[in-house]
């Protein structure tokens, strides 16, 4: 008797009815789903409740659709469910549509800066905090919201602190319209923007939710007049915690011997290890290509993908890819995949303990970015990205008592960062009395202060607080730090504006250039080309557009859009220049360009003028000058700061009176990045409201 095989569709349709049941299986077993209907009932019972339940047992992916079942978007009305970071909204969107059966952007979507994937139809919407808060600048009572999730509130970014005073003020407004009909209190928004949201309709209480795995449940009731929590007991796997016996001195070695110990002793599942940021991420990768080719030819491939935010997206998603078959994934990354997701195939965590975080002196008014040890919270969440599809392993790099150390949970962004661009946002929506603003935790008074009169420095405000038109509506239209958005409006009147987007672009990644440790002599000699000796500003520009010139090149000799990839890529190995750095600032460039385009803003060159477009950087980055001294150190003009030039600067052996900066650095020293040289008489001129003296 011959043997028979199926038919190709009807082995898809198999495969396809396969993976609903297993599906439907997967969310049979989570622990959430034995609760659906005592949580359903306590979000119809309370307008705001607190949920917090292991990591795994299904929050993010199952109370929206339980919300849903149970009849929350009845009259065309949308759940929203806000997370801290793009990667998680896209990947659970993703996830939730596949368990829906239905596609990406019709019931289920996602949508965060630059990328939205929702349409009319869509029910269940996965965003990040940053968006909601830019939707409520225009329909400032969230109108389309029945329900409002805050998942992974531990995290307590800046986004999800300033959202949660807004969401309280929005259900308390919200509150009083459904209780009066339609007429509606003004919540310190602007009237007709508070009339316009409810034209029509009589807006019900807005319910909302606080969710996340380590959460101190009674300081968000206590924040919430007494909400209620509930705790979803249960995971859905066990994960194994192992300390090291010694304290490791080098984390990036101590992880990099872990991930082969892992490899060639442990048994089948990826590895996923946190470090801190992109550099950390590139040389360990490095590292591992390096030694991995030194393995016996019987054992099995490792695979390294990285995934930290400034990676260009579709390389994020490379994570989430499986590994080829007879291969090991080993995804590398930063914090952005701590919390939410879960990446398919992951049984191992590496947990060195650290983390890159933003650290602010509101004295000064200086923000900067340094290297702590993690928080409980944190290397709970770390270890929850394991055991998501069977049991699994977490390789805490450090020992067991210094776990004990820890602090509960990170401080949160709020009081570590520079308020400037919160300020601003708050302007924009109406709330006028910052100092008096519900926050959770109030930043301090000197931090606000410290804002507002940058805020007034840089022209977004008026002297009276007010936010002035049209410089300040502006700024907080633009997705930008504040300095970068007034760099932009500056350098349209002064007929630059073609260079300082390159700058802002180029300056919102991380590492342009790349200086492998075996050919730095090579490195060097490739960045001399690019480098201009009045500064890196325009030494970004000239990379930049060289960039440019090589796509220009092989677009005129017609090339397909694959193979002017393909010269870009070469291009930039032979100039080393990070590609994936490149490749981001040309997204961030695009996406900005539309920004300013549409802002009606003046985008033109100024061609060979650089002493112009120095002086435009002077008058955008005032509040960044630093003056040398004699021993050769800088002293910042603003906070008096003492600063060295860093290493990486073409400005590291000249030395010159007077330069500008944009960033600060903090490890042994205070270190400033990205200098451009200027003449000291240029501050008074161009920033008089700062540094014009009686003489
Ligand atoms: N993209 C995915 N692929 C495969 N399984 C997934 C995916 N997303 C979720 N799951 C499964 O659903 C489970 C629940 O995920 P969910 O994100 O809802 O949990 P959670 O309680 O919100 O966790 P956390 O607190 O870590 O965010 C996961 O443990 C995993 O088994």
């Amino acid at each position: 008797m011959p043997s028979f095989s199926a038919g190709a569709s009807t082995q898809k349709q198999q495969n396809y009815q396969r993976r609903r049941q297993q599906i439907r299986e997967q969310r049979k077993s989570l622990p959430i789903a034995s609760v659906e209907k005592r949580l359903v009932d306590e979000v119809r019972k309370n307008d705001t409740l607190i949920i917090v339940g292991e990591t795994g047992s299904g929050k993010t992916t199952q109370l929206p659709q339980f919300l849903y079942d149970g009849g929350f978007c009845q009259d065309g009305k949308v759940i929203g469910i806000t997370q801290p970071r793009r990667v998680a909204a896209v990947t659970v969107a993703k996830r939730v549509a596949e368990e829906c059966n239905d596609q990406l952007g019709k019931k289920v979507g996602y949508s965060i800066r630059f990328d939205d994937s929702t349409s009319n139809a869509t029910r269940i919407k996965y965003m990040t905090d940053g968006l909601l808060l830019r939707e409520a600048l225009l329909d400032p009572l969230l109108s389309k919201y029945s329900v409002i999730v805050v998942d992974e509130a531990h995290e307590r970014t800046v986004h999800t602190d300033v959202l949660l005073g807004l969401l309280k003020k929005v259900q308390h407004s919200r509150a009083n319209a459904s209780k009066n009909g339609k007429t509606l209190p003004s919540m310190g928004h602007s009237q007709n923007l508070t009339q316009k949201a409810c034209q029509g309709t009589i807006c019900a209480p807005l319910k909302l939710i606080i969710m996340s795995a380590s959460l101190d449940a009674k300081c968000f009731s206590d924040y919430f007049g007494g909400a209620k929590a509930v705790h979803i007991q249960g995971r859905q796997y066990p994960v194994d915690i192992l300390y090291t016996y010694q304290p490791e001195s080098d984390y990036l070695d101590a992880t990099l011997v872990t991930i082969f110990q892992i490899h060639l002793e442990e048994g089948p599942g990826d590895i996923l290890a946190f470090l801190t940021g992109q550099e950390e991420i590139e040389s360990l990768e490095r590292l591992i290509n390096e030694r991995a080719r030194l393995l016996p030819p019987e054992s099995s491939k490792i695979w390294t993908t990285p995934i930290y935010s400034s990676l260009p997206s579709e390389q994020q998603m490379n994570a989430f890819k499986s590994a080829p078959a007879g291969t090991r994934k080993v995804v590398l990354a930063t914090n952005i995949a701590e919390t939410s997701v879960t990446i398919p195939g992951i049984k191992y965590v590496i947990d060195p303990g650290m983390v890159k975080a933003r650290a602010y002196n509101p004295v000064t008014g200086m923000e900067s970015l340094i290297i702590i040890p993690v928080s409980k919270a944190q290397a709970l969440q770390r270890s929850g990205r394991a055991g998501r599809e069977g049991p699994g392993k977490c390789f805490r790099l450090f020992q067991e008592s210094e776990f004990d150390k820890l602090v509960d949970s990170t401080v949160p962004e709020i009081k570590r960062c520079n308020l400037s661009n919160v300020v601003l946002q708050l302007k924009a929506l109406g709330i006028d009395d910052i100092i008096g603003f519900d926050f959770m935790e109030k930043p301090s008074r000197t931090a606000i202060l410290k804002s507002l009169e940058q805020l007034i420095l840089l022209g977004a405000l008026t002297d009276d607080y007010k936010l002035s038109d049209p410089v300040g509506h502006q700024m907080a239209r633009l997705p930008l730090d504040p300095m970068y958005s007034k760099a932009l409006i500056v350098a349209s009147e002064f007929k630059c504006l073609e260079e300082m987007l390159i700058v802002v672009s180029m300056l919102s990644v991380e590492s342009i250039f790349f200086s492998p440790r075996e050919k730095l002599e090579e490195a060097r000699a490739a960045r001399k080309g690019f480098e201009n000796s009045e500064g890196d500003h325009i030494t970004l520009v000239n990379v930049y557009r060289a960039a440019a010139e090589c796509l220009e090149k092989s677009k005129n000799a017609n090339a397909k859009e694959r193979t002017m990839e393909k010269a870009l890529t070469r291009w930039c190995r032979e100039n080393f220049i990070n590609h994936r750095s490149l490749k981001h600032a040309r997204d961030v460039h695009s996406q900005i360009q539309g920004h300013v385009q549409q802002m009606g803003l003046n985008l033109s060159s100024c061609g060979e003028d650089m002493p112009l477009f120095r002086r435009c950087l002077t008058a955008a980055f005032f509040l960044n000058a630093a003056m040398r001294q004699p021993d050769g150190s800088y002293r910042a003009l603003a906070t008096s700061q003492s600063v060295q030039v860093h290493p990486s600067s073409v400005l590291f052996r000249t030395k010159p009176d007077c330069v500008i900066f944009n960033e600060l650095v903090r490890t042994t020293q205070n270190y400033v990045k990205n200098l451009t040289r200027i003449d000291p008489l240029w501050l008074a001129e161009l920033a008089p409201q700062y540094y014009a003296t009686e003489d």
